[in-house]
């Protein structure tokens, strides 16, 4: 019998939508495109990002801060882990209904609440660079900076985010329990959010002030979990280079060579999709055979086969 595949699959932004109803019907449509890859005859593993949702988690718990004086400020690392259990909620109960609806009743579906242990040193701490949060213009931007103190930047042509600090996942602290879960067949959601920032201060883990990139956070597990594929879910079908210009070039096959020439040329934006690019390109270069693919959550079953997306390999 063939082993099955397994396959990694990182939920961008599209894949979730900015608001709780907006969520609640993306999550509709993201569960079909993973319950066909299941029916495919993978083995699949979700991940996702939260960037929208952190920013609107960690607003909601300011005004409470601002509201009442007995509640101190919420720091980032219990926002995330805040977004990881309302995503997970809204992703694990679609997905059980996609499931049920198919008759695959014996696939337990279950998200691990997880944390990701940071360096402490990790220079990413003195240069925040991680967007979260809703999009503004230059003004609201420069009013946010002087109010509340936030450091705005401008995300990749569509507007100004807050940005905070994104270290380097180094450690999967419950990667263990994933992969039991894993191998015991369940459908399992973890990482989320990029995972819990952490960092090791003996027995202790100390939440950190900080959001991981979701796509580094998917390659780390990706490699623990020994995947064949990394599938990074975005907004756009395929990579390109010259993004945006007259001489645009959608890319469908790279070799991480050719890959790392592109990304030193600066092909791919800051903050978007230079994170996925190397982390498709750690992925595909940590050992032969590994697979990683940047397509369209309705293209994912499409891109696995090998019809469309970007490919990343040795
Ligand atoms: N070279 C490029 N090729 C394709 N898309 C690019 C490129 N550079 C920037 N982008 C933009 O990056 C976006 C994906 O990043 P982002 O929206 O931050 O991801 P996520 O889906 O994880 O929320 C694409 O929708 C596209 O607008
Ligand atoms: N944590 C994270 O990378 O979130 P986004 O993918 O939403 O930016």
């Amino acid at each position: 019998m063939n082993k099955k595949k397994r396959i990694v699959i990182a939920l961008g932004g599209n894949a979730l939508g900015n608001t709780l109803p907006e969520q609640m019907a993306a999550v509709k449509v993201t569960s079909k495109a993973i319950v066909d890859l299941i029916e495919e005859g993978c083995e699949v593993v979700v991940t996702h990002g939260n960037g929208p949702q952190v920013g609107m988690i960690n607003n909601a718990m300011i005004a409470l801060t601002h509201e009442d004086a007995q509640q101190p400020n919420t720091p980032l690392s219990v926002c995330v882990a805040m977004s990881q259990a309302y995503i997970g909620y809204d992703l694990q109960n679609a997905l059980r209904e996609e499931l049920f609806n198919r008759g695959i009743t014996d696939i337990p579906v279950a998200t691990m609440i997880t944390q990701v242990r940071v360096n402490e040193d990790d220079p990413a701490f003195n240069n925040p660079s991680k967007p979260i949060g809703k999009f503004f213009n230059e003004e609201q931007a420069k009013m946010m900076e002087e109010k509340y103190g936030y450091i705005m930047k401008e995300d990749a042509g569509r507007g100004y985010r807050r940005v905070v600090a994104s270290p380097k996942p180094a450690e999967i602290i419950e990667i263990g329990t994933i992969r039991t879960m894993v191998e015991s067949g369940d459908l399992v959601i973890a990482c989320g959010g990029g995972g819990i920032p952490v960092t090791r201060q003996g027995n202790h883990l100390k939440g950190a002030s900080a959001v991981i990139d979701k796509d580094f956070a998917s390659c780390l597990l990706a490699q623990e979990l020994d995947a064949d594929f990394l599938i990074i879910l975005t907004a756009v079908e395929k990579v390109a280079i010259n993004f945006g210009k007259p001489n645009e070039q959608w890319l469908e096959d790279l070799t991480v060579e050719e890959a790392k020439k592109y990304m030193e040329e600066g092909h791919f934006a800051p903050g978007s999709m230079l994170p996925k690019v190397q982390a498709a390109v750690d992925f595909a270069s940590s050992k032969e055979g590994r697979t990683a693919l940047i397509t369209l959550l309705e293209k994912s079953k499409d891109g696995i086969q090998g019809k469309t997306g970007t490919r990343f390999h040795l």
